[in-house]
């Protein structure tokens, strides 16, 4: 078996031989432990934490766990294609790099890094509105990435459109709207620290650098830093918004619209009436509502009620490729890969990101080969069981 994704295997394999070992864990528990190692304790608790006692980032994990993959033998699988058609353009695989807010707490190079990953792997990156690096500078450091930009919308028509225009100038090409952090959430691991990177300026770039925002600002933010925090968690969202609110957003981006963090089947089928082209299943990874449903177990509802009219896809709680594989199984056209990104990025910058993405394609390649499938458009439910 050799196709360009499995081939890490081969790779770390062959280096091993000739005495070298791969350059960071390939085994996502490990992964999370060397991360946390490396990192300031209160940055890995903002990134591994979730909301209250962090059933629902468990339960994410759980749903993987009874969900099993089942093997298929003698079918073909010597040429496969990970590639997907997503918004009339194909993507190398079904991968992104899901929006994460201050990626500068894992690494100097925050986004940056990351966007040269994406570079480098062909795997778009989701930018965060709440980004350490500004949609210009990754623009720049990673021109050839393809980009994606995740808003949190404002509660403030200047500052939206402002954010929106410089997504376009800069070509991230499709908007992702992210409709389930309207509320902090209560996280105890950065309660316990009184520690919010946002209130200590870390992930403000964007807000910093545009002009209407600062425009909205009673004194300059370099004299003022306070008050430049005041004014963000001020406009940062607006909690009175409804279903009604989306047409506006159709209005003023031109390409394709993504609603994230919908697990509820009725919101999954008023999104699509809002005229969103694609819907992300996600519950934040567990980081805004405790005790909640897994997000792999909303998945299974919300294509039963909307997937036939829409594209879905999902995250929360992807570590692996065989988890991947059964997300597609389960409706997904691609899923996007959260935390242990950052993690790599964390360990390795750049480096450490393409090691994260590279071992969970490869892994995905291979799984889906077991379970007798060439694409990922092959797979459905029938490769599961629920154990
Ligand atoms: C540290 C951290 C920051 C995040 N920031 C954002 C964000 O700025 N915008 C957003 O839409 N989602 C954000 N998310 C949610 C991710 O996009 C994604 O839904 C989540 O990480 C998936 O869960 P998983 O990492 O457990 O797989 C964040 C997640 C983490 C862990
Ligand atoms: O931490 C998060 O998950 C997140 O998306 C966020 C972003 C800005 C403010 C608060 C939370």
């Amino acid at each position: 078996m050799s196709t360009l994704y499995a081939g890490y295997q081969d790779q770390i394999y062959r280096s091993g031989t000739a005495g070298r070992r791969p350059p960071f864990t390939t085994d996502h528990s490990r992964l999370e432990r060397a991360a946390r190692d490396v990192m300031a304790p209160q940055a890995y608790g903002y990134i591994a934490g979730a909301a209250g006692s962090e059933a629902t980032m468990r339960a994410n994990r759980a749903a993987f766990d009874h969900h099993g993959l089942v093997p298929r033998v003698l079918r073909d699988v010597s040429e496969r294609d990970l590639s997907i058609e997503l918004f009339g353009s194909r993507l190398p695989t079904p991968l992104l790099l899901a929006p994460v807010g201050a990626l500068g707490l894992a690494h100097p190079d925050g986004e940056i890094a990351a966007a040269r990953a994406a570079e480098e792997t062909g795997v778009p990156l989701v930018l965060s509105t709440v980004s350490s690096h500004s949609i210009e500078e990754v623009a720049a450091a990673a021109p050839r990435a393809r980009r994606w930009f995740q808003l949190y919308w404002p509660n403030d028509t200047e500052l939206t459109l402002s954010l929106l225009e410089r997504a376009v100038a800069n070509r991230y090409e499709v908007l992702v709207v992210t409709l389930d952090a309207f509320a902090l959430a209560w996280r105890p691991r950065d309660l316990d620290r009184g520690y919010l990177p946002f209130h200590r300026l870390h992930g403000l770039a964007n807000y910093l650098t545009d002009p209407a925002f600062r425009h909205l600002l009673p004194k300059p933010a370099e004299t003022d830093p306070a008050g430049a925090v005041q004014r963000w968690s001020e406009l940062f969202n607006d909690a009175s918004r409804t279903w009604a609110s989306i047409p506006f957003l159709r209005e003023h981006w031109h390409g394709p619209l993504v609603l994230k963090g919908i697990c509820h089947p009725g919101d999954a089928r008023a999104a699509v009436d809002s005229g969103a082209d694609a819907i992300v299943v996600s519950n934040h990874g567990g980081r805004q509502i405790d005790g909640g449903v897994a997000a792999l177990d909303a998945l299974e509802a919300v294509v039963a009620a909307v997937g036939d009219r829409t594209t879905v896809l999902f995250d929360s709680g992807i570590r692996t490729g065989a988890d991947t594989v059964k997300a597609l199984a389960l409706g997904a056209r691609a899923v996007l890969l959260g935390r242990p990104y950052v993690y790599g990025l964390a360990l390795g910058g750049t480096k450490g990101v393409i090691h994260v993405l590279r071992g969970l394609l490869a892994e995905l390649d291979l799984t889906l080969a077991m379970t007798g499938h060439r694409t990922p458009a092959a797979l459905d439910p029938s490769v599961l069981v629920r154990t």
